[in-house]
């Protein structure tokens, strides 16, 4: 008997979320910085994995996402791509484009996108914007790279923002923020994340648009939500927005891991009998031995 061909997974497709959205479906979306992490978010059962410039202040220490170069995000973004090709999930892939890798002119961004595509493995890029980048997002998408826009809470701007703090709370700035969730939808976006902003605000784009609006810090009523995986986890223990809820503590279990592991070493009770190795045929040999057979094998002693 021979046994049947397994069909072949199909990876979620850009499209495959717009269609979720009018099922009624919530998309799960979670940041991935490594091959690992990629491969356990997308097995947990993901729909979407972000390569997020938080990597900027997650993984390489920094405290805003300014300093992420594109060539870091290509990095983490193929490392990502391999993991995801190792596993039995069927995630889509979204990259973020870091600040000064399209705010310079359309061009740039042409090429900084394609980058990310080609070199990352990114099904689609992400990045921070409204009505100002209709522009940019129209030639990204005309190149053929699938483009999330991201407005409210933006990273990127931290400084003409004043800091991390919650966008469109008065009924002008609310405003705005639609005309700019409309204005990314029109020019071809496929999906919004919408960060930090009322969830009456967000309530009200999830309706005017017909592509998803993926939240964060923007209440239950968009199609889907995002959280960086180290948030969830409870890696970072000094770290807790009011948007964010932990899943596991992680943080805690992992420095209480490596404190029985320092204390085990330290005492001598690791490694054990069941983690040695031995060998029968192996005959030992002190440095200090006056008389050394001329076929002994010596180990551990200086040349
Ligand atoms: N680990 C991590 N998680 C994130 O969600 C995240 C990053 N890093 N880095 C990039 C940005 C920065 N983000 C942040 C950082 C802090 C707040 C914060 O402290 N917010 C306040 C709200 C302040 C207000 O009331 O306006 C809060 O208490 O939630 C929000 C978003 C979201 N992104
Ligand atoms: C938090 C999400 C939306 C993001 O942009 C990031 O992780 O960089
Ligand atoms: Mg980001």
């Amino acid at each position: 008997m021979s046994t049947q061909p397994q069909a072949p997974r199909r990876r979620l497709t850009i499209t495959d979320l717009r269609k979720m959205k009018v099922a009624g479906e919530k998309i799960a979306m979670v940041t991935a910085y490594d091959a690992a992490m990629a491969r356990l978010v997308d097995e947990g059962g993901a729909d979407a994995v972000l390569v997020g410039d938080s990597l900027g202040m997650v993984f390489q220490g920094h405290d805003s996402t300014l300093p992420v170069a594109l060539e870091h995000m290509i990095y983490h973004a193929a490392a990502v791509r391999r993991g995801l090709a190792r596993s039995a999930g069927r995630a889509h892939l979204t990259v973020d484009m870091p600040f000064g890798s399209y705010q310079a002119g359309a061009d740039d961004a042409v090429r900084s996108a394609m980058r990310l595509a080609a070199e990352g493995g990114a099904e689609a890029v992400k990045l921070e914007g409204g009505a100002d980048y209709a522009d940019v997002i129209r030639r990204i998408v005309r190149a053929g790279v699938p483009v999330m826009g991201h407005i409210g809470l933006t990273p990127q701007s931290v400084h003409r923002m004043g800091g991390y703090v919650v966008q469109g709370k008065d009924s002008e700035k609310a405003r705005r923020l639609l005309d700019d969730a409309r204005a990314v939808e029109a020019a071809g976006c496929s999906a919004i994340v919408l960060e930090c902003i009322p969830a009456e605000l967000a309530r009200v784009i999830t309706g005017e648009l017909s592509i998803p609006t993926i939240g964060i810090g923007a209440g239950p009523h968009c199609d889907g939500q995002v959280l960086v995986v180290n948030d969830l986890l409870g890696l970072d223990g000094a770290f807790k927005p009011k948007f964010v809820k932990r899943y596991a503590e992680q943080g805690a279990s992992t420095a209480g891991a490596v404190s029985a592991y320092a204390a085990e070493v330290k005492q001598g009770s690791f490694p054990a009998e069941e983690h040695s190795f031995h060998s029968k045929t192996l005959r030992l040999v002190h440095a200090s031995e006056e008389e050394r057979p001329d076929d002994a094998q010596v180990v551990g002693a200086p040349v």
